[in-house]
């Protein structure tokens, strides 16, 4: 479990501070594969540092794993994994090197057989022996992700983890985090790809201005703004968007239209733009 409350974390001096989280409070139950979504600075960041420890909170609580990050950060240290967004991997070693060195810093029991498997979840088995420097973009993620898992851990952590991969390979990663999130484990991710979190969250919090704008299935949010979107070119050309609860609503909408106009099911997407006013 994942308890957040009433979380602040400010920058900088009183008087010239930026207030970076707001008074956060959601739950996250285990096995659940969360989504943070929010414009640039909206606090995402900051959110996920102090739930990983690296950052301590300037006011409220949280606790990941059952634990607190203020009194007890070795034990969530010991529980989680995190991917972060930069790729620092030793290149001039092979993926099996990275993991048998980490694994060996981090005390893991049966480490080779643990290496194979976690080589397996990731599907880099037979690049076991490449060195990193070879390897594409998405594969060094991979390893990442793989370095992750190598402590078993509770709560796992992902920080942008397909930013910058191309679309083909994005979707090879989605596979990988939908089989370690079927495996029982806690997942939490940012991401700036909205069909990233439409296709592999079971909860997605839509964060604005350090503040929590939104927090619910995928579902729930399309409920929340309107399962229907109409979509019109007004005569001066501006895409005008109608957001409507059901069907009924939009065709009714529609039909005091004039001019080129679409009736389509809402996106995350449409969620994010309606709520936070911002597109990705
Ligand atoms: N170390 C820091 N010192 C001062 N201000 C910071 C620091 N880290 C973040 N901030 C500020 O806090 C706010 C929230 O930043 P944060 O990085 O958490 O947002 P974000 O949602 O992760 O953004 P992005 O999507 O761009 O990564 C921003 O105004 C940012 O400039």
């Amino acid at each position: 479990m994942i308890e957040v409350s009433e979380l602040r974390k400010s920058y900088g001096e009183k008087g010239r501070s930026i207030i970076a989280v707001d008074g956060l409070s959601f739950r996250i139950r285990p096995g659940t594969v969360f989504g943070l979504l929010g414009p640039n600075g909206a606090g995402k960041t900051t959110t996920i540092r102090v739930m990983t420890t690296l950052s301590d909170p300037s006011g409220g609580a949280c606790s990941v794993a059952g634990f607190d990050v203020t009194r007890d950060p070795a034990s969530i240290k010991e529980r989680i994994g995190v991917v972060p967004q930069e790729n620092n991997l030793d290149r001039e070693l092979s993926a099996y090197e990275n993991l048998l060195i980490y694994g060996l810093l981090h005390r893991v029991a049966g480490l080779r057989k643990k290496i194979s498997e976690v080589l397996s979840v990731v599907e880099l088995d037979e690049s076991r022996e490449r060195v990193v420097q070879d390897f594409s973009g998405g594969m060094k993620r991979r390893l990442l992700l793989a370095r992750a898992l190598l402590t078993d851990p509770e709560v796992l952590f992902l920080d942008e983890p397909t930013i910058g991969l191309d679309p083909q390979i994005r979707r090879h990663f989605w596979n990988v985090i939908r089989k370690i999130g079927m495996d029982g484990r806690t997942v939490v991710m940012t991401t700036h790809y909205i069909e990233e979190a439409e296709a592999l969250c079971d909860m997605v919090g839509i964060m604005s201005k350090g503040k929590m704008v939104a927090f619910d299935t995928v579902k729930g949010l399309k409920k929340l703004v309107g399962e229907y979107v109409v979509d019109t070119i007004t005569e001066d050309g501006r895409l005008e968007q109608f957001m409507c609860c059901d069907r009924r609503e939009a065709d009714s909408v529609a039909s005091g239209l004039q001019g080129r106009l679409t009736i389509r099911r809402s996106s995350l997407e449409d969620v994010f733009v309606k709520l936070t006013g911002a597109r990705i």
